[in-house]
């Protein structure tokens, strides 16, 4: 199985590589899609947030203030470093845990998007490294259109992760996604060529089918050496 690290910097364009991927068939586990599902109320999550952070942090609902929290997190370093010491290890898990459904299911080819890819060291279990870059004033522009929040607002949030030149550096593959939609689906195009083509060994013996194969086949080998030995 390839397990493929699609990664870059708050709103570089990770989403939409990602549904690039999820139109041309790759399957896709998204992080932040876990990040949300392991705060739902009541969850182990949900509560090692209210434990830290108070009920003031929650709505009237019982859900958490996404966006109180973000505001906290997002100016006050300590305060981040606390909520990903929290929920690192659910969100972890959640993530290992999609992509085992995904591989029971015989996927060979998984692309993981995380934003926090480097940052959470995760990049040592993905092969290739996708970064998606884009310029920085485009990247806050974008971020400001997007969410609607000032420059301010924005520039803290790129702040708050490791620079998207250096995650750049450490890519295998880089897509620039500083122009126009159509120049992304462009290089999209190759980096699906280079990401779908043929498993090497090590690939094909983590895959299911290559597990199978191989449990198959030890246990056909120690049943003929028992027969023989018999
Ligand atoms: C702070 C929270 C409540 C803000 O929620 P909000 O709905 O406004 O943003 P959303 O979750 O959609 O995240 C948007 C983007 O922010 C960036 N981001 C999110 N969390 C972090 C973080 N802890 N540090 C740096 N950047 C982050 C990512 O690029 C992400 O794609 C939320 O992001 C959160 O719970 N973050 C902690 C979980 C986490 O680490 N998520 C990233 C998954 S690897
Ligand atoms: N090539 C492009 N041209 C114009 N707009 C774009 C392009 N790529 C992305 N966008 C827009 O920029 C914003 C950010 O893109 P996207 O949501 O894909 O980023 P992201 O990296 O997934 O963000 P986050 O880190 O917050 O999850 C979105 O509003 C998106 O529609």
């Amino acid at each position: 199985m390839r397990l493929v690290g699609l990664t870059g910097g708050i709103a570089s364009g990770k989403s939409t590589v990602s549904s690039l991927f999820k139109s041309a068939g790759v399957p896709v586990v998204d992080a932040d899609i876990v990040a949300r599902n392991v705060v739902q109320k009541g969850t182990g999550g949900w509560k090692k947030i209210v434990k830290a952070f108070g009920n003031d942090i929650l709505l009237e609902n019982g859900d958490i203030d996404r966006a109180r929290l973000g505001q906290i997190v997002f100016t006050d370093p300590e305060k981040r470093k606390l909520l990903n010491r929290l929920l690192a290890p659910n969100i972890s898990f959640g993530i290992f845990w999609e992509v085992v459904k995904l591989w029971a299911n015989g996927c060979t080819v998984i692309v993981a998007d995380i934003p926090l890819l480097f940052e959470t060291k995760m990049d040592r279990w993905t092969n290739p490294v996708i970064v998606v870059w884009v310029d920085p004033k485009t990247q806050i522009e974008r971020l400001m259109s997007r969410d609607g929040c000032s420059e301010e607002q924005a520039q803290n949030r790129i702040n708050a992760q490791l620079a998207l030149d250096w995650k750049k550096s450490e890519a295998d593959i880089v897509i620039n996604n500083s122009g126009s939609l159509d120049d992304t689906k462009e290089q999209f195009q190759e980096v699906l060529k280079q990401v779908s083509g043929p498993l090497t060994w090590k690939e094909r013996m983590v895959s299911r089918d290559g597990l199978l194969s191989i449990v198959l086949c030890t246990t056909a080998g120690v049943l003929l050496a028992k027969k023989n030995l018999l």
